[in-house]
């Protein structure tokens, strides 16, 4: 059991894990090259085959369901790849089925036997997917009513989108014994534990693409008054650079236009006039039509914005090296682009140098901490999650968890 506020969070001990057909929720959402489609990180992956492995240890049948992008987007593709990983990571075949709730899973999950991993495709091709509502609501969906028969008990792994109350998240513990995975347990555990109130300063490094996600995340940590400095990246510091009125020039103003931005802007500029602790960027590297990059101080800018310049580096690294609790999430460039990765490296690169406890979430920012870089466990924690880890930190109780232990009680167990 793990206790978060008020909240009792049942684990794979607490409901006899065993012997038992499992459906299992795991977040392997990862970042796709744009223009190959192939997965760019495996991190989450990797993660989550602790867990698979740990219930196939006690003997169960496992049914995988995940997400990968969102629709429309590019990364929005088939979970073929994650199932290659998956069995590279657990050493066993974790068997694809391109089907989620139509006749040939449901078949192929009434055969199923111990010992063997089914990896479902992409739980957003089920459009009920998209619609957040409360857990009572998602356990009355397609998804949860076709599927939840077939199983004894459902394990939530998706730390990572443990903020989205989606049918998959949390629609399965109202109709079944449910629990934590071995991720989601030490991803609250450890959290709940390093994240003193007391520590300060705490820093937030947020960048990244997720603009309208990292808007909510800003006015929960400023209204709770969590973080004492928020330095701002990627497309969430052109947003607020915007907001405060600075010049980026047409093409980044439509850059933001066509991912429709533009109407967040009142939001971003009432947060920056309540006095919230948000830097915004000195200066950007541009890249122009002609494909000339250049570095360009945030008053004079004339090509696209694609990472932060070197003066905005030593600033915000300067605000790094003094922090108690550094914790970064959203990339501050164009990182499937090498030439764009400079910002977030040196970022990262200042945060473990410093004195500070380092957090990195998100799955962008997992995949530029250097494979085989050495990290101190004792002042780094790698999350899988970004917005979810953000909202955590922020003091929002998570969908997912409030769903678990809506479960256990309901079922009897003591809160
Ligand atoms: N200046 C920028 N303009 C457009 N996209 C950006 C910019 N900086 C970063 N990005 C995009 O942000 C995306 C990652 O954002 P996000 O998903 O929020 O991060 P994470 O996965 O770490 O939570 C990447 O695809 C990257 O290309
Ligand atoms: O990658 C994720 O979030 P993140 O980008 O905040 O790390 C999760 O898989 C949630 O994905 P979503 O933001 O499309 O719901």
């Amino acid at each position: 059991m793990i206790k978060v506020s008020d909240l009792s969070i049942p684990t794979l001990d607490d409901v006899n894990a065993s012997n038992k057909k499992i459906l299992l929720r795991i977040d392997i959402n990862s970042p796709v090259d744009k223009k190959t489609g192939k997965l760019l990180d495996d991190s989450r992956i990797k993660a989550h085959a602790y867990t698979v492995k740990n219930l196939l240890e006690r003997d169960n049948a496992i049914v995988i369901l995940s997400h990968q992008g969102r629709p429309g987007d590019d990364d929005f593709i088939s979970l073929q790849q994650h199932a290659e990983l998956l069995s590279k990571h657990i050493g066993t075949n974790v068997e694809f089925i391109e089907d989620i709730i139509g006749p040939y899973a449901i078949e192929k999950v009434k055969k199923i036997e111990k010992g063997q991993i089914y990896l479902l495709e992409n739980v957003r091709l089920v459009s009920e997917e998209l619609i957040e509502a409360p857990p009572a609501q998602q356990a009355k969906t397609f998804l949860v009513r076709k599927l939840s028969p077939l199983f004894d008990i459902y394990v939530n792994d998706a730390f990572a989108a443990a903020h989205r109350s989606q049918p998959s998240l949390v629609g399965f513990p109202i109709v079944l014994p449910s629990a934590a995975g071995k991720v989601m347990e030490k991803e609250v555990s450890a959290l709940a534990k390093i994240f003193n109130p007391e520590d300060s300063p705490k820093i937030f490094v947020l960048g990244g693409g997720k603009v309208s996600d990292t808007l909510k995340i800003i006015e929960h940590l400023s209204k709770n008054r969590v973080a004492d400095r928020i330095l701002t990246g990627g497309l969430v510091a052109e947003l607020f650079a915007a907001a405060k009125g600075i010049n980026l020039g047409k093409a980044n103003m439509q850059v933001l236009e066509s991912k429709g931005l533009l109407s967040l802007i009142p939001r971003a500029r009432k947060l920056l006039l309540s006095g919230a602790p948000i830097e915004i960027p000195v200066d950007f590297i541009t890249e122009k039509q002609n494909g000339e990059i250049s570095e360009e101080p945030a008053n004079n800018i004339n090509g696209i914005i694609k990472d932060i310049g070197s003066t905005t580096i030593e600033i915000y690294s300067s605000f790094i090296k003094e922090a108690k609790v550094i914790t970064m999430r959203g990339p501050m460039g164009i990182i499937e682009d090498e030439r764009f990765r400079n910002g977030t490296k040196s970022l990262l690169k200042s945060a473990f140098e410093s004195p500070g406890y380092v957090i990195i979430g998100g799955g962008h920012m997992i995949s530029m901490v250097e494979k085989g870089i050495e990290i101190n466990e004792n002042k780094v924690h790698i999350s899988t999650g970004g917005g979810a880890l953000l909202l955590f930190l922020a003091g929002d109780k998570l969908p997912a968890l409030e769903a678990l232990h809506l479960s256990w009680v309901s079922k009897g167990g003591k809160s």
